[in-house]
């Protein structure tokens, strides 16, 4: 799928924009990638390294990285955004008089801003109001990707043109890039993990076994999917790479920030002392607040969230939290099946003292 005529723009030097640019220069695409690390810049450039963030792997020779937002956003028809969501506005604000219509603007970035509850993509949108915006979410470990593992990822778009373009421009060997519609769901399940990836990475560092594993992943699903609809989004895409995919990849695996945090947490560690070993970015800190917060203004039921928020914020030991969730209801398996509110009146009916 060798995309030649293709100019790509990437913004953010960390291990997933690397990875991806490393990508479309396999694929033949003209790739420059901007930073703000002089140094790092220098190194990828000259010794096709990134060894802050992705020490270990070989960077595709053409991919040119620069601290000049200009040299690489010039001509370029695609601009991959992965940059942290704590500065993702920021970096777009900078870029925005470079930018032009014409362009596809993807966020590849799996948080939520705190003003407005405001996902990625609707950053793009509000600060470009560009036709062409998407975003890519799957079960993409960054490092794994740039070692060439087999992998498949989403581009989410309303429009089409966004969704061929990246499939072309990513779509390879060692990577395939699925397409969706549904771009809200795409980017609140990429989300949405990074909560249970810490619950999953806790648990496992509690010495939880593998039923614990799979209850905290299925019964994830169904909280995720339940907030989603509740955000309007189409339930049926947690499902997916983006939804159930990404579950399994970022609750399974310590190449998961999230889960280290997680892993540090259940260790005994306290959030900064586990925040500042990590060394990077781990969006589930922050969107597990923003979710809670979310979830009771909304009136969504999601203990899980709820629980990783008391222990995270709280102070309420872990393992204490596992009891309690416990003893909390014994609700619907899939609620799209039997609704919840039907299993509450059955056992109200059945004379159950709590409901
Ligand atoms: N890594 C992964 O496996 C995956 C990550 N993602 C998502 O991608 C997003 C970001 O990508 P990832 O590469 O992982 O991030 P990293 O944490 O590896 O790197 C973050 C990058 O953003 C830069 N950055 C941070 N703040 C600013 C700022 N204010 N101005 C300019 N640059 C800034 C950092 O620069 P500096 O070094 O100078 O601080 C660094 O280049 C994450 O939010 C994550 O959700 C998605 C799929 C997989
Ligand atoms: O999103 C990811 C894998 O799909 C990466 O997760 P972390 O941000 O937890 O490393």
């Amino acid at each position: 799928m060798s995309d030649q005529s293709l100019r790509v723009a990437v913004l953010g030097g960390g291990s997933f924009g690397t990875a991806l640019a490393s990508i479309a220069a396999d694929n033949g695409a003209e790739v420059r990638q901007w930073m703000r690390d002089p140094e790092l810049a220098a190194q990828i450039t000259n010794e096709h390294r990134n060894g802050r963030y992705l020490p270990d792997y070989a960077i595709n020779a053409a991919v040119v990285a620069s601290t000049q937002m200009a040299e690489v956003l010039e001509g370029a028809e695609l601009v991959l955004v992965a940059i942290p969501s704590k500065a993702f506005r920021e970096v777009v604000r900078q870029a925005r008089p470079l930018l032009h219509e014409a362009q596809i603007l993807v966020s590849t970035t799996k948080g939520i801003q705190e003003e407005g509850f405001k996902l990625m993509s609707q950053i793009l949108e509000e600060e470009t109001g560009f036709a062409h915006i998407g975003v890519i979410s799957g079960p993409n470990l960054a490092s794994e990707i740039a070692d060439k593992q087999l992998t498949a990822t989403v581009i989410a778009s309303d429009d089409p043109q966004t969704r061929t373009r990246v499939q072309t421009a990513l779509g390879c060997d060692y990577f395939r890039v699925y397409a969706s519609n549904d771009r809200y769901g795409v980017e609140l399940g990429g989300a949405l993990k990074n909560i249970y990836a810490i619950a999953a990475g806790m648990a496992a560092a509690l010495g939880m076994g593998e039923n614990t594993r799979s209850m905290l992943m299925t019964r994830a699903l169904a909280e995720m999917s339940r907030f989603a609809v509740d955000q309007g989004a189409n339930p049926m895409t947690f499902l997916g790479l983006a939804g159930v995919g990404d579950l399994i990849v970022t609750c399974s695996s310590a190449l998961s920030r999230n889960y280290r945090v997680g892993q540090a947490l259940g260790e005994g560690k306290s959030l900064e002392e586990a925040v500042e070993a990590l060394g990077q970015v781990a969006e589930g800190v922050n969107t597990v607040r923003l979710v809670r917060d979310k979830a009771h203004e909304d009136g969504v039921y999601m203990p899980l969230a709820e629980g990783l928020y008391q222990v995270l914020f709280k102070g309420v030991p872990a393992r204490d939290m596992a009891r309690l969730l416990m003893l909390g209801e014994q609700s619907s398996d899939v609620e799209f099946v039997l609704p919840r509110k039907d299993v509450q009146q059955d056992r109200r009916e059945g004379g159950e003292p709590h409901g």
